[in-house]
């Protein structure tokens, strides 16, 4: 394995019941890398998403970090690693402000050195620092999003798993969401999973294509948004829903 991969699967799938749901991937990850996973609906990202950070254990195949294999470590385990995960379902302390939620992450990679520079240095990059006393539970659901890449930005993992950071915002919102995630790769790798290939276009990094639980494409937006496997994906769905 080169040295440069930090996040690696090999034949990696899932089924459930007679689906297969991913079927046998072959994935790398090199350290700082900004890698946005794509597809449809239901192609497999998120079942995907869910292998890699330890959440589903693999019907077949294998995930490595740094060349150890995850297979069989809990979630608290793959945390404690350097992989860091950001699901759709908002893991905040709503009744805590958003500088005690920094804080708390701060704290948990810092163990009792100074946190409270870091702290400010992540509300800055996050622009809450005027809000950084209002209660997570009274922000807007863009504010919540960005105070959990804050938390990404303080913890500085090795590997950010950010599943759908973009999902309900306005355009402007999902510009200073790209932003943010720039930010993270100064120190993590990082792998969004997104549907919408507008905020995929707004990254443009290099970009892994799903279609029924296989890689179908990989390279730049430009690459791919050319390929025609990648156009009959998402046109086929278009136009059949179209239709
Ligand atoms: N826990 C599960 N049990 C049974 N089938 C599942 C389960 N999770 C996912 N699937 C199936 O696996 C396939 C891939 O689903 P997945 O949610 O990974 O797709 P996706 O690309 O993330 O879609 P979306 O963009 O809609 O979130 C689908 O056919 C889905 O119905």
């Amino acid at each position: 394995m080169s040295d440069d991969i930090i996040l690696q699967a090999r034949g990696l799938g899932i089924s459930f019941g007679g689906v297969d749901a991913v079927k046998a991937v072959d994935f790398d990850l090199r350290q700082r890398e900004l890698r946005c996973l794509i597809g449809p609906n239901g192609a497999g990202k998120t079942t995907f998403f869910r292998l890699l950070s330890g959440q589903y254990a693999p019907t077949r195949g294998s995930v490595t970090f740094r060349g150890q294999p995850l297979s069989g470590l809990k979630p608290w385990q793959i945390a404690r690693l350097g992989i860091g995960i950001k699901t759709q379902v908002p893991s905040l302390f709503e009744g805590l402000s958003v500088k005690e939620n920094i804080d708390v992450a701060a704290r948990a990679r810092l163990r009792g050195r100074a946190v409270a520079p870091v702290v400010a240095d992540v509300l800055e990059h996050i622009g809450l620092g005027d809000l950084r006393h209002r209660p997570c539970a009274e922000l807007a659901h863009g504010q919540r999003q960005w105070v959990e890449l804050g938390q990404m930005l303080a913890m500085k993992p090795a590997v950010a798993l950010l599943d759908e950071p973009a999902a309900g915002m306005t355009h402007g919102e999902s510009l200073k969401t790209v932003q943010i995630i720039r930010d993270i790769t100064r120190h993590s790798a990082v792998i969004v999973v997104e549907h919408d290939m507008d905020f995929i276009r707004m990254i443009g990094d290099c970009v892994t294509v799903f279609e029924r639980g296989a890689v179908i494409a990989q390279g730049s937006f430009a690459e791919i948004s050319r390929d025609p496997q990648v156009r009959a994906a998402y046109l086929g769905r278009k136009e059949a829903a179209d239709a």
